[in-house]
Protein backbone atom coordinates (compact mmCIF):
# COMPACT_ATOMS: atom_id res chain seq x y z
CA UNK A 1 0.00 0.00 0.00
CA UNK A 2 1.23 3.49 -1.32
CA UNK A 3 2.29 6.01 1.99
CA UNK A 4 2.86 9.55 2.12
CA UNK A 5 4.22 11.89 4.51
CA UNK A 6 3.67 15.75 4.60
CA UNK A 7 5.87 17.70 6.63
CA UNK A 8 4.21 21.25 7.00
CA UNK A 9 6.20 24.42 8.02
CA UNK A 10 4.27 27.42 8.02
CA UNK A 11 4.79 29.39 4.68
CA UNK A 12 6.89 32.28 3.19
CA UNK A 13 5.84 34.82 0.26
CA UNK A 14 6.17 33.54 -3.04
CA UNK A 15 8.58 36.79 -3.88
CA UNK A 16 10.53 39.07 -1.69
CA UNK A 17 8.52 42.13 -2.93
CA UNK A 18 5.45 44.33 -1.29
CA UNK A 19 3.11 42.51 -3.44
CA UNK A 20 4.51 38.90 -2.36
CA UNK A 21 4.94 39.81 1.06
CA UNK A 22 1.13 41.44 1.16
CA UNK A 23 -0.61 38.30 -0.13
CA UNK A 24 1.42 35.88 2.14
CA UNK A 25 0.18 38.22 5.29
CA UNK A 26 -3.44 38.45 4.48
CA UNK A 27 -3.64 34.37 4.18
CA UNK A 28 -1.51 34.19 7.37
CA UNK A 29 -2.99 37.19 9.27
CA UNK A 30 -6.77 36.49 8.22
CA UNK A 31 -6.35 32.96 9.21
CA UNK A 32 -8.85 32.96 13.34
CA UNK A 33 -6.45 30.71 14.42
CA UNK A 34 -3.51 33.32 14.31
CA UNK A 35 -5.16 35.92 15.39
CA UNK A 36 -8.34 36.27 17.95
CA UNK A 37 -9.12 39.38 17.87
CA UNK A 38 -13.00 40.55 17.64
CA UNK A 39 -13.16 40.27 13.47
CA UNK A 40 -14.49 43.73 12.41
CA UNK A 41 -11.46 45.61 14.58
CA UNK A 42 -9.06 43.32 12.89
CA UNK A 43 -9.59 43.51 9.75
CA UNK A 44 -9.89 47.66 9.82
CA UNK A 45 -6.51 46.61 11.31
CA UNK A 46 -5.45 44.44 9.35
CA UNK A 47 -6.26 46.28 6.08
CA UNK A 48 -5.98 49.75 7.05
CA UNK A 49 -2.42 49.52 9.05
CA UNK A 50 -0.86 45.81 8.82
CA UNK A 51 -0.94 45.31 5.31
CA UNK A 52 0.11 48.66 3.49
CA UNK A 53 2.71 49.81 6.05
CA UNK A 54 4.24 46.45 7.23
CA UNK A 55 4.54 44.65 3.66
CA UNK A 56 6.69 46.79 2.12
CA UNK A 57 9.19 46.54 5.18
CA UNK A 58 8.68 43.47 5.28
CA UNK A 59 9.49 42.88 1.85
CA UNK A 60 13.17 44.77 2.26
CA UNK A 61 14.12 42.49 4.98
CA UNK A 62 12.99 39.26 2.93
CA UNK A 63 15.05 40.51 0.06
CA UNK A 64 17.79 40.95 3.04
CA UNK A 65 17.87 37.14 3.46
CA UNK A 66 16.55 35.18 0.33
CA UNK A 67 18.92 33.01 -1.11
CA UNK A 68 19.38 30.65 -3.97
CA UNK A 69 16.03 32.32 -5.26
CA UNK A 70 13.57 31.35 -2.41
CA UNK A 71 13.48 31.81 1.55
CA UNK A 72 15.71 30.30 3.99
CA UNK A 73 12.64 28.81 5.58
CA UNK A 74 11.33 26.90 2.21
CA UNK A 75 15.05 26.42 1.32
CA UNK A 76 15.83 24.62 4.39
CA UNK A 77 12.40 22.68 4.90
CA UNK A 78 12.62 21.41 1.68
CA UNK A 79 16.81 20.27 1.66
CA UNK A 80 15.30 18.77 5.22
CA UNK A 81 12.30 17.05 3.65
CA UNK A 82 14.97 15.95 0.87
CA UNK A 83 17.20 14.32 2.89
CA UNK A 84 14.57 12.29 5.08
CA UNK A 85 13.23 10.93 1.52
CA UNK A 86 16.76 9.44 0.88
CA UNK A 87 16.73 7.95 4.33
CA UNK A 88 13.35 6.49 4.00
CA UNK A 89 14.28 4.94 0.60
CA UNK A 90 17.47 3.74 2.01
CA UNK A 91 15.94 2.10 4.94
CA UNK A 92 12.35 0.71 3.23
CA UNK A 93 13.38 0.41 -0.28
CA UNK A 94 10.61 -2.40 -0.79
CA UNK A 95 7.57 0.32 0.39
CA UNK A 96 6.34 2.98 -1.78
CA UNK A 97 6.43 6.19 0.13
CA UNK A 98 6.42 9.66 -0.90
CA UNK A 99 7.48 12.87 1.03
CA UNK A 100 6.42 16.07 0.47
CA UNK A 101 6.65 19.66 1.89
CA UNK A 102 3.62 21.50 2.17
CA UNK A 103 2.99 24.93 3.88
CA UNK A 104 0.50 26.16 5.78
CA UNK A 105 0.30 29.81 3.69
CA UNK A 106 1.15 30.18 0.34
CA UNK A 107 2.10 27.83 -1.68
CA UNK A 108 2.92 24.72 -1.94
CA UNK A 109 -0.64 24.28 -0.05
CA UNK A 110 -1.67 21.99 2.01
CA UNK A 111 -4.80 20.82 0.21
CA UNK A 112 -2.50 21.05 -3.14
CA UNK A 113 -0.20 18.41 -1.88
CA UNK A 114 -3.11 16.41 -0.35
CA UNK A 115 -4.31 15.84 -4.20
CA UNK A 116 -1.54 15.33 -5.66
CA UNK A 117 -0.09 12.19 -3.18
CA UNK A 118 -3.88 10.99 -3.64
CA UNK A 119 -3.73 11.21 -7.19
CA UNK A 120 -0.79 9.43 -6.93
CA UNK A 121 -1.86 6.56 -5.80
CA UNK A 122 -1.21 7.27 -1.55
CA UNK A 123 -3.90 5.33 0.42
CA UNK A 124 -2.81 6.47 3.75
CA UNK A 125 -0.78 10.07 4.88
CA UNK A 126 0.79 10.95 7.73
CA UNK A 127 1.20 15.10 8.56
CA UNK A 128 4.05 16.45 10.52
CA UNK A 129 4.00 19.77 11.08
CA UNK A 130 7.55 21.08 11.40
CA UNK A 131 6.28 22.86 14.99
CA UNK A 132 7.58 21.10 18.12
CA UNK A 133 5.96 22.76 20.51
CA UNK A 134 2.07 22.84 20.35
CA UNK A 135 0.28 26.14 19.73
CA UNK A 136 -3.51 26.65 18.08
CA UNK A 137 -1.83 29.50 16.64
CA UNK A 138 0.50 26.86 14.34
CA UNK A 139 -0.53 23.24 15.10
CA UNK A 140 -4.18 23.82 15.18
CA UNK A 141 -4.39 25.92 12.06
CA UNK A 142 -2.67 23.22 10.42
CA UNK A 143 -5.14 20.41 11.77
CA UNK A 144 -7.96 22.88 10.64
CA UNK A 145 -6.49 22.81 6.96
CA UNK A 146 -6.56 19.10 6.79
CA UNK A 147 -10.34 19.15 8.38
CA UNK A 148 -11.02 21.22 5.80
CA UNK A 149 -9.55 19.50 2.86
CA UNK A 150 -10.77 16.03 3.60
CA UNK A 151 -14.39 18.26 4.13
CA UNK A 152 -14.80 18.18 0.79
CA UNK A 153 -13.44 14.05 0.29
CA UNK A 154 -15.82 11.52 -0.07
CA UNK A 155 -13.19 9.06 0.20
CA UNK A 156 -10.87 10.20 3.76
CA UNK A 157 -7.88 8.10 3.39
CA UNK A 158 -6.54 6.20 6.59
CA UNK A 159 -4.43 9.32 8.12
CA UNK A 160 -2.71 10.46 11.32
CA UNK A 161 -0.41 13.32 12.54
CA UNK A 162 2.52 14.13 14.67
CA UNK A 163 0.94 16.86 17.39
CA UNK A 164 4.38 17.68 19.00
CA UNK A 165 7.73 16.55 19.70
CA UNK A 166 8.69 19.49 21.92
CA UNK A 167 10.16 16.79 25.01
CA UNK A 168 10.91 13.70 22.38
CA UNK A 169 14.41 12.54 23.14
CA UNK A 170 15.45 12.30 19.50
CA UNK A 171 14.73 16.16 19.26
CA UNK A 172 16.44 17.23 22.66
CA UNK A 173 19.20 15.28 21.77
CA UNK A 174 19.49 16.96 18.19
CA UNK A 175 19.45 20.35 19.63
CA UNK A 176 22.03 19.34 22.72
CA UNK A 177 23.96 17.97 19.84
CA UNK A 178 23.76 21.32 18.10
CA UNK A 179 24.75 23.65 20.72
CA UNK A 180 27.52 21.16 21.86
CA UNK A 181 28.92 21.15 18.20
CA UNK A 182 28.94 24.68 18.25
CA UNK A 183 30.54 25.16 21.62
CA UNK A 184 33.09 22.70 20.55
CA UNK A 185 33.88 24.90 17.67
CA UNK A 186 33.93 28.39 19.13
CA UNK A 187 33.77 27.83 22.55
CA UNK A 188 31.24 28.77 25.41
CA UNK A 189 29.40 32.27 26.38
CA UNK A 190 28.45 33.21 29.71
CA UNK A 191 24.98 32.73 29.47
CA UNK A 192 22.59 30.45 26.89
CA UNK A 193 19.57 32.28 26.28
CA UNK A 194 16.47 30.26 24.66
CA UNK A 195 14.18 32.14 22.35
CA UNK A 196 11.03 30.45 21.19
CA UNK A 197 8.86 33.07 19.25
CA UNK A 198 6.04 34.41 21.27
CA UNK A 199 2.20 34.38 21.30
CA UNK A 200 0.30 36.42 23.23
CA UNK A 201 -0.74 36.09 27.28
CA UNK A 202 -4.16 35.37 26.60
CA UNK A 203 -4.41 32.40 24.26
CA UNK A 204 -2.23 30.47 27.44
CA UNK A 205 -5.07 31.70 29.81
CA UNK A 206 -7.50 30.39 27.82
CA UNK A 207 -5.71 26.88 27.26
CA UNK A 208 -3.01 26.83 24.64
CA UNK A 209 -0.42 24.31 25.96
CA UNK A 210 2.27 26.54 24.15
CA UNK A 211 4.31 27.83 27.19
CA UNK A 212 4.45 25.08 29.06
CA UNK A 213 5.84 23.16 26.32
CA UNK A 214 8.30 25.68 25.33
CA UNK A 215 9.59 25.39 29.32
CA UNK A 216 9.51 21.84 29.04
CA UNK A 217 11.76 21.77 25.67
CA UNK A 218 13.78 24.30 27.69
CA UNK A 219 14.47 22.65 30.82
CA UNK A 220 15.55 19.26 28.96
CA UNK A 221 17.83 20.55 26.81
CA UNK A 222 19.22 22.56 29.91
CA UNK A 223 19.28 19.12 31.66
CA UNK A 224 20.69 17.67 28.59
CA UNK A 225 23.35 20.27 28.29
CA UNK A 226 24.16 20.00 31.89
CA UNK A 227 24.01 23.30 32.39
CA UNK A 228 22.67 25.03 35.62
CA UNK A 229 20.10 27.31 36.56
CA UNK A 230 22.57 30.36 36.65
CA UNK A 231 23.88 29.37 33.15
CA UNK A 232 20.18 29.41 30.54
CA UNK A 233 17.69 31.80 30.35
CA UNK A 234 13.93 31.71 28.55
CA UNK A 235 12.54 34.38 26.14
CA UNK A 236 9.83 35.01 24.12
CA UNK A 237 10.53 36.82 20.43
CA UNK A 238 8.43 38.02 17.77
CA UNK A 239 5.79 40.12 19.28
CA UNK A 240 3.02 41.70 17.31
CA UNK A 241 0.72 44.26 18.57
CA UNK A 242 -0.27 45.89 21.43
CA UNK A 243 -1.49 43.47 24.18
CA UNK A 244 0.61 41.91 26.06
CA UNK A 245 2.56 38.31 24.85
CA UNK A 246 4.08 35.58 26.53
CA UNK A 247 6.98 37.14 28.70
CA UNK A 248 10.14 37.90 28.82
CA UNK A 249 10.16 39.31 26.03
CA UNK A 250 14.02 38.61 23.83
CA UNK A 251 14.83 42.39 23.53
CA UNK A 252 14.33 43.43 26.29
CA UNK A 253 16.20 40.04 28.01
CA UNK A 254 19.49 40.89 26.19
CA UNK A 255 19.51 44.47 26.52
CA UNK A 256 19.04 43.58 30.63
CA UNK A 257 21.80 41.18 30.11
CA UNK A 258 23.81 43.78 28.60
CA UNK A 259 23.79 46.39 30.53
CA UNK A 260 24.21 43.59 33.65
CA UNK A 261 27.79 43.38 32.24
CA UNK A 262 27.34 39.97 29.99
CA UNK A 263 29.63 39.86 27.05
CA UNK A 264 29.19 37.27 25.64
CA UNK A 265 26.15 36.14 24.91
CA UNK A 266 24.54 32.32 22.78
CA UNK A 267 21.27 32.08 21.46
CA UNK A 268 19.30 29.79 20.20
CA UNK A 269 15.71 29.02 19.00
CA UNK A 270 14.66 26.10 19.71
CA UNK A 271 10.58 26.86 18.24
CA UNK A 272 12.41 27.15 14.70
CA UNK A 273 13.13 23.78 12.69
CA UNK A 274 14.75 26.24 10.22
CA UNK A 275 16.07 29.63 9.73
CA UNK A 276 13.51 32.07 8.79
CA UNK A 277 12.85 36.18 9.31
CA UNK A 278 12.37 35.60 12.68
CA UNK A 279 15.65 34.45 13.49
CA UNK A 280 18.17 35.50 10.58
CA UNK A 281 16.54 39.41 10.97
CA UNK A 282 14.85 39.91 13.65
CA UNK A 283 17.55 37.61 16.33
CA UNK A 284 20.77 37.47 14.55
CA UNK A 285 19.84 41.19 12.78
CA UNK A 286 17.76 43.29 15.50
CA UNK A 287 18.32 41.73 18.63
CA UNK A 288 22.11 41.29 18.06
CA UNK A 289 22.43 44.88 17.82
CA UNK A 290 20.28 45.60 20.77
CA UNK A 291 22.93 43.83 22.72
CA UNK A 292 26.04 45.51 21.00
CA UNK A 293 24.42 48.39 21.47
CA UNK A 294 24.35 48.39 25.46
CA UNK A 295 27.46 47.63 26.01
CA UNK A 296 27.62 43.60 24.87
CA UNK A 297 30.76 42.06 23.11
CA UNK A 298 30.12 38.96 21.53
CA UNK A 299 26.52 37.85 20.28
CA UNK A 300 26.70 34.48 19.27
CA UNK A 301 23.47 33.00 17.14
CA UNK A 302 23.49 29.19 17.23
CA UNK A 303 22.12 28.45 14.09
CA UNK A 304 18.37 26.11 13.60
CA UNK A 305 18.66 22.81 12.99
CA UNK A 306 17.99 23.30 9.56
CA UNK A 307 19.23 20.58 6.55
CA UNK A 308 21.62 19.06 9.19
CA UNK A 309 22.41 15.46 9.34
CA UNK A 310 20.84 15.33 12.99
CA UNK A 311 17.75 17.11 12.08
CA UNK A 312 17.10 14.33 9.12
CA UNK A 313 18.15 11.24 11.70
CA UNK A 314 15.34 13.25 13.74
CA UNK A 315 12.26 13.51 11.24
CA UNK A 316 13.29 10.04 10.37
CA UNK A 317 12.51 8.76 13.36
CA UNK A 318 9.51 10.56 14.36
CA UNK A 319 8.19 9.25 10.94
CA UNK A 320 9.16 5.62 11.78
CA UNK A 321 5.95 4.70 13.49
CA UNK A 322 3.66 5.83 10.90
CA UNK A 323 5.63 3.99 8.28
CA UNK A 324 5.32 0.77 10.21
CA UNK A 325 2.53 1.37 11.76
CA UNK A 326 0.01 -1.79 11.06
CA UNK A 327 -3.53 -0.29 10.62
CA UNK A 328 -3.33 -0.65 6.68
CA UNK A 329 -3.15 -4.18 7.06
CA UNK A 330 -6.84 -3.92 7.87
CA UNK A 331 -8.24 -2.32 5.29
C1 LIG B 1 -0.12 37.72 14.73
C2 LIG B 1 0.50 36.96 15.30
C3 LIG B 1 1.46 35.87 15.16
C4 LIG B 1 1.46 34.72 15.93
C5 LIG B 1 0.51 34.37 17.04
C6 LIG B 1 2.55 33.92 15.45
C7 LIG B 1 2.90 32.67 15.97
C8 LIG B 1 3.93 31.88 15.51
N1 LIG B 1 4.69 32.06 14.36
C9 LIG B 1 5.64 31.06 14.27
C10 LIG B 1 6.61 30.90 13.28
C11 LIG B 1 6.92 31.85 12.29
N2 LIG B 1 6.38 33.08 12.15
C12 LIG B 1 6.93 33.70 11.06
C13 LIG B 1 6.64 34.96 10.56
C14 LIG B 1 5.63 35.78 11.05
N3 LIG B 1 4.85 35.60 12.17
C15 LIG B 1 3.93 36.62 12.30
C16 LIG B 1 2.93 36.76 13.28
C17 LIG B 1 2.58 35.79 14.23
N4 LIG B 1 3.18 34.60 14.45
C18 LIG B 1 4.16 37.51 11.18
C19 LIG B 1 3.36 38.77 10.92
C20 LIG B 1 5.18 36.97 10.40
C21 LIG B 1 5.72 37.52 9.08
C22 LIG B 1 6.91 38.33 9.21
C23 LIG B 1 6.59 39.65 9.84
O1 LIG B 1 5.72 40.35 9.33
O2 LIG B 1 7.21 39.95 10.86
C24 LIG B 1 7.89 32.82 10.46
C25 LIG B 1 8.83 33.15 9.30
C26 LIG B 1 8.35 32.90 7.91
C27 LIG B 1 9.46 33.08 6.89
O3 LIG B 1 9.17 33.02 5.69
O4 LIG B 1 10.63 33.30 7.19
C28 LIG B 1 7.88 31.66 11.23
C29 LIG B 1 8.68 30.41 11.00
C30 LIG B 1 5.47 30.21 15.40
C31 LIG B 1 6.32 28.98 15.70
C32 LIG B 1 4.41 30.71 16.17
C33 LIG B 1 3.79 30.24 17.42
C34 LIG B 1 4.18 29.32 18.19
FE1 LIG C 1 5.07 34.05 13.55
FE1 LIG D 1 9.00 39.34 13.19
Amino acid sequence: MKSGIIFVNLGTPAAPNTSGVRQFLKQFLSDRRVVEVPRLLWLCILYGIILPFRSPRVAKAYQQIWMNDTSPLRYFSQRLVDGVASQVAERYPNQEIELRLAMSYGSVSISDTVDELLAAGCERLFFLPLFPQYSATTTAAVHDEISRVFSRRRDIPQWSWLRNYHNHPGYIEALAESVQQYWDENGRGERLLLSFHGIPKRNVDLGDPYQRHCEETAQALATKLGLGDEEWQLSYQSRLGKAEWLQPYTDKTVIGLATSGVKKLDVLCPAFAVECLETIEEIDGEVHEYFTENGGEEFRYIPCLNDSEVHQNLMFLLSRSFIEEKTHLFS
